[in-house]
């Protein structure tokens, strides 16, 4: 087994947080090794597949002002790398039109200027065909939303990290860390050295977090991610300028149901539940609840009349969820030269770009852009005692 050292930064895990890390952390001169468990690309994180929400429309104020900035990052990875990444289809949210949720979404894009249009139900079907609206629901569309080409953005970012000079080493699975002035890496091709360590382990968190004294109190859960065949082709696709859509709260089950113009697979949209069961990550595919797939078959029944209610491509997926659905972005409490962006919570992806920034102005000892209290660890009190 060989030893190397000398690297200004190790980040372990190179799904989206920790690509977008690795580059940010090149940009600014840093000799950057990204290590990941598996060969490049997988799909046994929650980085893969070919897309994902953008959108500004958010209940939490803090997510929608970061977005502006994320929008600039995106569209500067763009020209960077010469690759379309983000197709602004608009969303549209729907919800009880007097839900707390429903108006924290709408006083949020009011209240931080985002272009929306208000569709009064009178007038929905007008705009939306092949969408029944429930009676009671407001509608809006976020016009700056869109979707994201997920797995070309992750080559794009892994892409420009190794122009920088950076460094990436897959199939290197990381089996110890020994902290100190000089982090010490243990993987299964190698022993690296470096001055500090960024941990993007997505659903491995806690595994890599045991070797540095630490849990957080995140739940990993396997999401289907379902593709439903249009029965007239064409009805719900990006050409015709359906928008990506989420529904805040319905009678058929507790949590959100999104879903995108149908895109990756010719005449199937993706429509997914916003929660899932429990897993271990390397034990996903021995997770076979189905339970969120009946409630999506309810809903789609009931308002998208244009599917089919069956699922005709059902593949898989992980959150790594925290109590608030809040991200973890911070210093370890002890180890301070080791920073841990975790818990994306599902909803992750189109933040990409400024969580890179943000976890390398901490890794940098910089004074981060935002205020990070939403994100800071010493949330969770009860989580640090223990094991520190
Ligand atoms: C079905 C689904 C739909 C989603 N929809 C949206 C959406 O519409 N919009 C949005 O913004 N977000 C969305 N998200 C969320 C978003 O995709 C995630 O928040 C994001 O991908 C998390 O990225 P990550 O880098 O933290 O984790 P990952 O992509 O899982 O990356 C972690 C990496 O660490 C590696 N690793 C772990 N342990 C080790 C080890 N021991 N050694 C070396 N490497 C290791 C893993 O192999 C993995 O590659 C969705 C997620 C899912 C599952
Ligand atoms: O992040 C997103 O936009 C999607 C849709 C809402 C739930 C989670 N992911």
């Amino acid at each position: 087994m060989s030893t190397e050292g000398d690297y200004d930064c190790i980040v372990i895990g190179a799904g989206v947080q920790g690509s977008f890390t690795a580059y940010q952390l090149a940009k600014k001169k840093q000799r950057t090794l990204l290590l990941e468990q598996f060969v490049l690309p997988h799909t046994r994180g929650s980085s893969h597949g070919q897309t994902r929400i953008i959108r500004k429309a958010y209940d939490q104020d803090y997510y929608t002002v970061m977005m502006e900035e994320c929008y600039r990052l995106w569209a500067q990875l763009e020209e960077e790398a010469s690759v379309k990444l983000v197709r602004q289809t608009g969303l549209l949210v729907m919800g009880p039109e007097n839900s707390s949720q429903y108006q924290a979404v709408k006083n949020t894009l009011q209240k931080n200027r985002v272009p929306m249009v208000i569709l009064p139900p009178e007038e929905f079907s007008k705009h939306i065909p092949n969408v029944n609206l429930s009676e009671g629901d407001g509608a809006l569309v976020d016009t700056t939303a869109g979707v994201l080409f997920a797995d070309r953005a992750l080559r794009a970012v892994q892409g420009q990290f190794l122009k920088l000079g950076g460094i990436i080493k897959d199939g290197q699975k990381v089996s110890d860390i020994k902290p100190g002035a000089l982090v010490t890496v243990m993987a299964s091709g190698g022993v690296y050295r470096a001055k500090n360590l960024v941990l993007t382990a997505g659903s491995w968190t806690n595994g890599m977090l045991s070797y540095i004294g630490l849990q957080l109190p995140l739940k990993v859960l396997k999401i289907n991610v379902c593709y439903w065949k249009e029965k007239v082709p064409g009805s719900y696709n990006v050409q015709q300028r359906f928008p990506a859509f989420l529904q805040v709260e319905c009678p058929e089950g507790k949590h959100h149901i999104y879903g995108l113009p149908s895109n990756e697979y010719p005449g199937l949209m993706k429509v997914c539940y916003h929660a899932g069961s429990e897993t271990h990550p390397d034990m996903r595919d021995r997770q076979s609840d189905r339970s969120d797939i009946d409630i999506l078959k309810r809903y789609l029944t009931r308002c998208f009349p244009g599917l089919d209610p069956e699922p005709a491509v059902v593949e898989s997926c992980m959150y790594t969820v925290t109590p608030d659905e809040d991200f973890v972005l911070d210093c370890h409490p002890i180890h301070n030269n080791i920073v841990i962006g975790a818990g994306f919570s599902g909803h992750g992806f189109k933040f990409g770009p400024l969580i890179g920034k943000l976890l390398c102005e901490l890794s940098l000892g910089e004074v981060p852009s935002y205020d990070l209290s939403p994100f800071r660890i010493r949330r969770f009190p009860e989580h640090l005692k223990p094991s520190l």
